[in-house]
């Protein structure tokens, strides 16, 4: 048994179609279609209605670190409540502990430069970011559509590259058996380089999200 706000491979993997990447170093799986073809075009259409920059934990200084858009998704939509529960149904994670969903958007040059989902404890944002909700736990990330080039999410610590790919979802635990955040999981949403890439991402909390 695991607690409220956790999920795990085993967990996981009880899924259909759902592989760990094998990897020693990072807990993560993969399963292609998990959302079919019209929720992902209705999820577009409703990032596509409401952006806005998206911004950094930890400023660096670094302008061009991330330059996508960001969309805070409307609890109230049908297609957003559809995935919320189905994110409950695939993780088993209670979904008081998951941030609302954002849905990400990068045309031709935009990316986000490696990065962990997880804070910094020693970091100028830390208290900002965990203060009320502890630190980020599991990250799910859907990708909404398939891109032309460009765009696949690189984890370069364990060498795993993975594709843009309508409907697909990864998810990754971004802790070290002993709660630190692992290092291993520093991860890049390379440049698109043709057409447009359209993600979800979810993030779990250690403790209800209180903001
Ligand atoms: O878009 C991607 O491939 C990764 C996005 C990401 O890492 C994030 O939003 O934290
Ligand atoms: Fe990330």
């Amino acid at each position: 048994m695991v607690g409220p706000g956790e999920s795990s491979v085993d967990i996981l993997r009880a899924h259909d179609g759902v592989k760990r990447v094998p990897s020693p170093k990072v807990e993560m799986v993969i399963k292609p279609n998990f959302l079919t073809a019209e929720h992902c075009e209705e999820l577009m259409r409703l990032i596509d209605l409401d952006r806005r920059p998206s911004t950094l934990a930890d400023e660096n200084g670094d302008v061009a670190f991330r330059t996508s858009e960001t969309c805070d998704l409307k609890p109230e939509d049908k297609a957003v409540r559809e995935l919320e529960a189905m994110l409950t149904h695939f993780t088993s994670i209670d979904p008081a502990y998951g941030e609302p969903l954002q849905g990400q958007r990068y045309e031709v040059g935009q990316q986000f430069k490696d990065h962990t989902d997880w804070f910094n404890p020693g970091g100028q944002d830390w208290e900002k970011f965990c203060a009320k909700s502890g630190q980020r736990t599991w990250t799910f990330m859907i990708y909404l559509n398939n891109v032309e080039a460009g765009g696949a999410t690189r984890f370069k610590m364990i060498d795993k590259k993975i594709q843009p790919e309508r409907g697909k979802i990864v998810g990754w635990n971004n802790r070290n058996t002993d709660g630190s955040g692992n290092a291993a999981t520093l991860h890049h949403a390379m440049k698109v380089r043709k057409g447009t890439k359209y993600v979800i991402t979810k993030w779990y909390r250690e403790a209800p999200w209180r903001g």
